[in-house]
């Protein structure tokens, strides 16, 4: 029997690790030290092709600081050219009026704009740098002025829990197209103390299901995945069937896409799940981007919902939800079992999980 493996539709691609921020949170721990080995233009080129000749997802260039790499306005280009929707991911503090000009003749869509709180102290305090939220809210203010179409991205931790809301205000205010929230995960920089507890979780996805109904801009909750339960849970209350009209994108899609709609790329060319989990799937530098997307095991295990243990096993919801895989690596060194952070009874009804 064939099987047939779904080409990637995101790539999250480190384009290097160096940084001139040291977020407390960082997934890659990044510092303004470059590591030694990192892609050169010839290989992130050949790279790219590789990716065009699959499919044609949504490149995100990532990093570390992408914009702290000097060929990343070639790399962007060469990406456009390949027919990729190319979008860039940057903390915003590097942003002048002739590099946004020149992203966007690079054909870069979208940028995200990282914003952990809503005011200065609670932004500088996750970024590591004093002045940092004034030097990202001129970098705004630049894309604000070139008609540039951004999203802002917030980490959630202990740290920003109750500010969420009037970050999501900021967001509006300064006419960000969508509003993505990223849970911490704690790999890298990011601590196990400072993730928000189970019930906190709970009620910030419920809060979010609630903004989305009549949100004017995109929202999305990533490293999430129960949020797909919640979604169910709370449409099935409602009385209302889940569809692409009631619930827009969400409704196609489901809670962690590591390994089968999402991966990323280390800037040394490690392909991993996702950029919170640091189990290896491959490397671009030895083996076809396709072959290791294709055929590593830890892909293939991420793939079958079968391969989940503890109560993800048994749950209803784990083709939707499958739990956060990093969380649950993080938490006990196996990345199958399962997600630490949720508080969901499986086979217990509705009514019964608060018992
Ligand atoms: C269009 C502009 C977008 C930008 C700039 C952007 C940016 C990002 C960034 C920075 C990450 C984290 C990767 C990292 O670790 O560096 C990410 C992750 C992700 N994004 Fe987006 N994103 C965009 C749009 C979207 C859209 C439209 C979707 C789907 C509706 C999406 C889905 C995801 C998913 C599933 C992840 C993966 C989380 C994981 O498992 O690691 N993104 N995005
Ligand atoms: C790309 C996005 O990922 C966020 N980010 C960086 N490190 C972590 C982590 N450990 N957990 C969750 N999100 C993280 C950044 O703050 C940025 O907004
Ligand atoms: N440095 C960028 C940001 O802060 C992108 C990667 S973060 C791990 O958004
Ligand atoms: S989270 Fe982004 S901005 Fe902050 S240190 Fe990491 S790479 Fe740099």
């Amino acid at each position: 029997m064939i099987v047939m493996t779904n080409a990637p539709r995101l790539i999250a691609w480190e384009l290097t690790a160096g940084c001139n921020l040291n977020c407390v949170h960082c997934r890659g721990a990044s510092t303004s030290s470059v590591p030694a080995g990192e892609l050169t233009t010839d290989e992130a080129k050949h790279f790219i092709d590789e990716v065009a000749g699959l499919g044609k997802p949504i490149l995100i260039l990532s990093g570390g600081e992408p914009l702290t790499r000097p060929d990343v306005l070639e790399i962007a280009r060469y990406g456009t050219d390949a027919g990729l929707r190319v979008v860039l991911a940057t903390n915003g503090t590097l942003l002048t009026p002739e590099l946004v000009e020149k992203l966007k003749d690079a054909g870069v869509q979208r940028l995200s704009i990282s914003v952990d709180g809503a005011n200065a102290e609670t932004h500088d305090n996750f970024r590591g740098m004093p002045g940092a939220f004034e030097r990202t809210l001129a970098g705004i203010e630049v894309l604000r002025k070139t008609g540039f179409p951004f999203q802002i991205n917030t980490t959630i931790s202990k740290r920003n829990l109750e500010e969420i809301p009037k970050t999501f205000e900021l967001a509006k205010e300064l006419g960000a197209v969508a509003y993505h929230v990223f849970f911490l995960v704690p790999t890298g920089r990011g601590e196990e103390s400072d993730e928000v507890s189970p019930a906190d979780y709970e009620r910030i996805l419920h809060w979010f299901y609630d903004l989305q109904k009549d949100s004017e801009i995109q929202l999305k909750a990533t490293c999430a995945p129960h949020y797909f339960r919640i979604m169910r849970q709370r449409a099935k209350k409602e009385g209302i069937e889940i569809s692409v009209k009631t619930h827009g994108y969400e409704a196609m899609t489901k809670g962690c896409l590591g390994g089968t709609g999402f991966c990323f790329v280390s800037s040394v060319g490690e392909v991993y799940p996702c950029g919170y989990l640091p189990v290896l799937a491959g490397n671009i530098r030895e083996q076809p981007f396709r072959d290791i997307w294709e055929n590593s095991g830890v892909f293939k295990k991420l793939r079958n919902p079968e391969e989940l243990k503890g109560k993800c096993g048994i749950c209803e919801y784990k083709k939707v939800c499958a739990g956060c895989r990093a969380r649950a690596y993080a938490a006990t060194g196996d990345y199958l079992e399962e997600e630490p952070y949720c508080i969901y009874r499986p086979g217990k009804n509705d009514r019964d999980q608060d018992d």
